[in-house]
């Protein structure tokens, strides 16, 4: 098991940040290493971001130190989406077995988190996004098709794509973790453009999908200071309360968002119109 630890940044520092520095602070890299834990310690919004990638023998969610718990979920709150093959997910003394894109919502108190592959050839990978929470609420699964979905965009702007989501209030009861996925449509680049920006809660997001020779230029910084990020597949980037958060493809791709802060309204965001962008 690794662990990255990333302090939070002031946007007045973050605008001299060279490509380096950014991709330093806001870029979590190698998150699925055949039969390894990998995990990143976030200040903001004490996010944990991580893959699991079993192959063999069953994983262990860990409690690292930064935690300062005897258990990873003893104060957290965890989200686990399946991007690999079939997988299964022990939490306590239950058993989850996820398809393809199916989550978990894995709630305070419910034990220790195991993850296994279901089939050798194609082994299952584990999206981790944690946040602190307050409540042991039902640990519950939820499938794709259990989302709730809605198609955005068109063709002519080259960002149609459909929204599910799954750790939502409409869907499943959590203490501050809404998470989801977004499918752009073949041929469609943009996500989240006209870009905004919610105070009250930040976010990250994990690109999916990619082609070996695609990219994600990743839009971030405030609205006036715009910077980016070249992303490839399954790198995810961290968004902080008070930078956009926008993609543009080389080709088609999906990505995870998941979010953690004051509330857990998903329509609570400040549209940034293409006036104010720099
Ligand atoms: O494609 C989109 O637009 C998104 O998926 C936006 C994210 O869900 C988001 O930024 C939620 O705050
Ligand atoms: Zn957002």
């Amino acid at each position: 098991m690794t662990i990255d630890i990333r302090q939070a940044s002031h946007p007045d520092a973050v605008r001299h940040f060279t490509t380096v520095e950014l991709r330093r602070h806001f870029l979590v890299e190698g998150l699925f290493s055949p039969g390894e834990v990998n995990l990143t310690y976030s200040h903001i919004e004490r996010f944990v971001i991580g893959g699991a990638a079993p192959v063999g023998a069953p994983l262990s969610l860990p409690a690292p130190r930064s935690l300062g718990t005897a258990t990873f979920l003893a104060r957290r709150e965890l989200g686990i989406f399946n991007i690999g093959g079939p997988g299964l997910v022990r939490v306590g003394a239950r058993r989850f077995e996820l398809a393809h894109r199916d989550a978990l919502y894995a709630a305070m108190g419910a034990g220790e988190v195991t993850f296994e592959s279901q089939d050798g050839g194609e082994p299952a990978r584990f999206y981790l996004l944690s946040t602190p929470a307050h409540t042991a609420y039902d640990t519950v699964q939820v499938r794709l098709a259990e989302a709730k979905s809605m198609v955005l965009g068109d063709q002519a702007t080259a960002n149609r794509r459909t929204i599910f989501q799954m750790l939502h209030p409409d869907v499943c009861t959590t203490c501050q973790l809404v998470m989801g996925m977004t499918k752009l449509d073949e041929g469609s680049i943009w996500n989240t453009m006209p870009a905004h920006v919610h105070d009250r809660r930040s976010e990250v997001y994990l690109y999916f999908d990619l082609k070996e020779d695609s990219r994600v230029f990743h839009m971030m910084g405030e609205p006036a200071e715009t910077r980016h990020l070249v992303i490839a597949n399954e790198q995810a980037v961290i968004s902080p309360n008070w930078s956009i958060h926008s993609g543009v493809g080389t080709r088609a791709y999906t990505f995870i968002w998941g979010m953690g802060g004051d509330n857990i309204d998903y329509t609570d965001m400040d549209p940034v119109t293409m006036d104010m962008l720099r």
